[in-house]
C-alpha cells in the first residue's frame, strides 16, 4: 500500500473577524449563506478530510469560489486553518513554529501559480534559483540545480534569457522549473496551466505526467476543468461550496457522480478517453453456458425462454466461443448439423479497449457485442444503445 504523504483531518477555514463564532453557528445548523448575511464571515473550507498518497497527482476541482485555492493554501499554511489538522509525512504542520514552517516550505513543498510570477529584471536561471538563493545555497550549487530543473522542462538553452523574451508557455515552464529546483517532495499547482492557450496547455499536461513518471513527486493540482483533471489526475477531489463532495479516480467519478453538481462537470467532456469496455459491460441474461450435451434443440429452447433471438456461446471454463442466433441454429438443425457450426463469427471486444476505439465496431453489429478479457474469457456484453448513451451523456447510472 502506498504511503500517505498528506493527511487532512476535519479542516475548516473561516474568513472573518470571529471565526470561532462562525464555526459555532455552523455546528448549530446555520447555513453558510445565513452566516455570511448575519456576520459577513465566509466559510471558505468546511470539514475537509482526505489523504493523498505519495507519488500521486491529486486534482482538486470545483467551480469558482468553491474553496480550491483556500484548501491548497491551507496545506502549506499560506492560509492558517481555523480548526483541524494537516499532516505532511506524519508531521502536524498546524503545530509548527514559523521557522519550522519556512524550513518545510523550502525543503518539501513548492508552489506553482497561474500567473507565472517571474521577476522581470532577473534572467531565467536567476529566477529559477531564486528560492535556493533565499535558502542560502551558494551560487554554483543553485545554478547546478536550476540548470537541471530547466533541462527537465526543456528550457536549458534559455538560462540567460529574460522573462519577456519567452512565450507564455515557456514562462510557465520556468515557473515549473523554479518549483522543481529545490527538488520538492510535494508540488502544489494552482491552476498552473489555465493561462496557457489550449494546445500548449495540453502539451504541458502531457509533460507533467511524463515528468511524474520519471521522478515521482506528490502533486496537488487545482483545476476547474474536468478534461484536465481526467488527463493528469490519479484521483480527483470535487469541491462544492467549501466542501469536498467526492473523491475518486476519474472512472469512479464519471461512473458514479455523487450529485448533480458533480454530474454537471461531464457535459461536453470526452469520456471516451477515460472509460473502457470493462466499465460499461453488462451481463446478459441470454448467455448459454456450454454444458455437456447442449444441443441445437436445447439451445433454441434456452434462447426462447429468454425471449431473445440470440445468445452467447461460452465454454464451461468461461472462454468465449461466439454468438448463436435462432436463425443460425435453425439452419443447422435443418441439415442435421452441429451446434458449433451454428456459431456466428462475431468479433468480440477486449475489455481494455476504450470507448472511442470500439464504438464503430459495436455500431456495425446487429447484436450487442460480447466483451472478453485478455485471456478470452467472457465478461458480458455492450449494446449499441448503451454505448451511445454513455458516449452522449458521459454518465451511465443504469
Ligand atoms: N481572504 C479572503 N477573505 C474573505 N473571503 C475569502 C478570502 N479568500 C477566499 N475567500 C472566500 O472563500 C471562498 C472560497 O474561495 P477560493 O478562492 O478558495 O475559491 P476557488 O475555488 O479557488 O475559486 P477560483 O477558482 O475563483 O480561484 C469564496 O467564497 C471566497 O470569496
Amino acid at each position: 500500500m502506498s504511503k500517505k504523504k498528506l493527511i487532512v483531518k476535519n479542516v475548516f477555514k473561516v474568513f472573518g473577524k470571529e471565526p470561532k463564532k462562525a464555526l459555532k453557528m455552523l455546528n448549530e445548523g446555520e447555513s453558510k449563506d445565513n452566516i455570511f448575511t448575519k456576520t459577513g464571515m465566509t466559510i471558505g473550507v468546511q470539514d475537509a478530510s482526505f489523504e493523498i498518497n505519495e507519488g500521486e497527482i491529486f486534482v482538486i476541482m470545483g467551480l469558482s469560489g468553491s474553496g480550491k485555492s483556500t484548501l491548497v493554501r491551507l496545506l502549506n499554511r499560506l492560509i492558517e486553518p481555523t480548526s483541524g489538522q494537516i499532516f505532511i509525512d506524519d508531521i502536524d504542520v498546524t503545530n509548527l513554529s514559523d521557522k519550522e514552517l519556512i524550513d518545510i516550505r523550502r525543503k518539501k513543498i513548492s508552489m506553482v501559480f497561474q500567473s507565472f510570477a517571474l521577476m522581470p529584471h532577473m534572467n531565467i536561471i536567476d529566477n529559477v534559483s531564486f528560492g535556493l538563493e533565499l535558502s542560502g545555497i551558494e551560487k554554483d550549487k543553485r545554478y547546478e540545480a536550476a540548470q537541471k530543473a530547466l533541462e527537465q522542462v526543456g528550457l536549458n538553452h534559455h538560462a540567460l534569457s529574460f522573462p519577456d523574451e519567452l512565450s507564455g508557455g515557456m514562462q510557465q515552464r520556468v515557473g515549473l522549473a523554479r518549483a522543481l529546483a529545490n527538488d520538492p517532495d510535494i508540488m502544489l499547482m494552482d491552476e498552473a496551466f489555465s493561462a496557457l492557450d489550449p494546445l500548449i496547455r495540453t502539451e504541458m499536461q502531457d509533460e507533467l505526467v511524463e515528468l511524474q513518471e520519471k521522478e515521482k513527486r506528490t502533486i496537488v493540482f487545482i483545476s476547474h476543468d474536468l478534461d484536465e483533471a481526467i488527463r493528469i489526475g490519479d484521483r480527483i477531489a470535487i469541491m462544492q461550496n467549501g466542501e469536498v463532495v467526492q473523491i475518486g479516480t476519474p472512472e469512479e467519478i464519471i461512473n458514479e457522480p455523487a450529485n448533480d453538481y458533480v454530474r454537471s462537470f461531464f457535459k461536453g467532456v470526452d469520456v471516451t478517453s477515460v472509460l473502457n469496455a470493462s466499465h460499461i459491460v453488462k451481463k446478459t441474461k441470454a448467455t448459454i453456458i456450454n454444458k455437456e450435451g447442449v444441443g441445437i434443440k436445447s439451445a433454441l429452447q434456452y434462447i426462447g425462454d429468454y425471449d431473445e433471438d440470440y445468445a452467447y456461446f461460452i465454454e464451461k471454463n468461461g472462454k468465449y466461443i461466439g454468438l448463436l442466433t435462432v436463425e443460425s441454429l435453425k439452419e443447422q438443425k435443418k441439415i442435421d448439423g452441429n451446434i458449433h457450426d451454428a456459431v456466428i463469427d462475431e468479433k468480440p471486444i477486449n475489455e481494455n479497449l476504450q470507448i472511442g476505439e470500439f464504438i464503430s465496431d459495436v455500431a456495425g453489429h446487429a447484436y450487442p457485442s460480447a466483451v472478453i478479457s485478455d485471456d478470452g474469457k467472457y465478461r458480458g456484453t455492450i449494446s449499441k444503445s448503451r454505448l451511445l448513451k454513455v458516449f452522449d451523456e458521459g454518465v451511465d447510472n443504469e
